[in-house]
């Protein structure tokens, strides 16, 4: 077991290589490409029909053999998800070599991150890990995530946006500013929100402001 640290990763521009072509390295090619990697190479001799559509349509370069040492080159995270255990192995100690972070899909205390189920609604990303402890759990847990944030999250996440641009450039009280914008985040995370419908509507902006300014005022005093 390790005490993982989460972030999360900017990858544009970062080459990714994926060793592996089964379902296993279909599935985090797919989860690179949900968080909009533009450098995703992958590298084995048979790949599953997936990973043929995603080479075909330019979303990734394929190269359909097997893994040779110079694949690493410049790579800044590297997932050794072959059937062969001797070269996911050898794969994790190639990626240090060469500086690149590595995950390792047949025994995660070789690598050094692990991929968490991910649930993505706009910029609301919410990613949860057992640790390897049960990869059958953090899917679980993530498909009620899903139920519990809907795509509804989406367009809240972005009105909080446009709400917290405006917000920073008029309130000049830190306090005022604070319980505005957490009063504005439980308003939209309930169920029933009632916040503005209508995307840039600076009416509907101001009257929302105001009324959160009274609503914060009230807590404050
Ligand atoms: C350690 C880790 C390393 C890594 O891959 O980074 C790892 C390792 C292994 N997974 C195995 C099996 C399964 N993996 C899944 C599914 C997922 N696995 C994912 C991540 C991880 N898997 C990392 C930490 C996960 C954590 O604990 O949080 C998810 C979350 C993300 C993703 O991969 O995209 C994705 C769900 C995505 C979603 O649904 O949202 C299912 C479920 C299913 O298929 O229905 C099964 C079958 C059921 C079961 O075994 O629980 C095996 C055994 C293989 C064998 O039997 O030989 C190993 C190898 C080992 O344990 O050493
Ligand atoms: N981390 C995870 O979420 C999970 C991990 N696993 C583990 O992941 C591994 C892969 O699983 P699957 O994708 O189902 O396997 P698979 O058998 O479908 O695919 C293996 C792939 O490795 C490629 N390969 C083999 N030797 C290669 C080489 N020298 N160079 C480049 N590519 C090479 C093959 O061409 C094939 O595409 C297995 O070891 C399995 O135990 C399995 C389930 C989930």
């Amino acid at each position: 077991m390790a005490g993982y640290y989460p972030l999360m990763l900017d990858l544009k521009g970062k080459l990714c290589v994926v060793i592996g072509g089964g379902s296993v390295a279909e599935r985090k090619i797919r989860s690179l490409l949900d968080a909009d990697a533009d450098r995703v190479r992958a590298i084995s001799p048979v790949v599953t029909e997936g990973i043929e559509g995603l080479a075909a349509g330019g979303s990734i370069v394929l190269e359909r053999r097997e893994y040779l040492e110079q694949d690493l080159n410049n790579a800044s995270l590297v997932f050794a998800a072959t059937d062969d255990p001797i070269l996911n192995h050898s794969l994790a100690a190639a990626a240090t070599a060469v500086g690149a972070l590595v995950n390792v899909a047949d025994d995660s205390h070789q690598g050094d991150f692990v991929t968490p189920a991910v649930i993505r609604r706009g910029d609301l990303v919410i990613a949860l890990t057992t640790g390897g402890a049960s990869p059958a759990l953090a899917s679980l847990i993530g498909r009620e995530l899903q139920v519990r944030y809907g795509p509804d999250y989406a367009g809240k996440v972005v009105r909080l946006r446009e709400l917290r641009e405006q917000v920073l450039k008029r309130l000049s009280n830190p306090e005022e500013r604070r319980a505005v914008l957490r009063l504005a985040a439980e308003e939209l995370n309930t169920a029933s929100s009632a916040e503005p419908s209508d995307d840039g509507d600076e009416e509907q902006m101001e009257e929302w402001i105001r009324r959160l300014q009274a609503a914060a005022d009230r807590r404050l005093t």
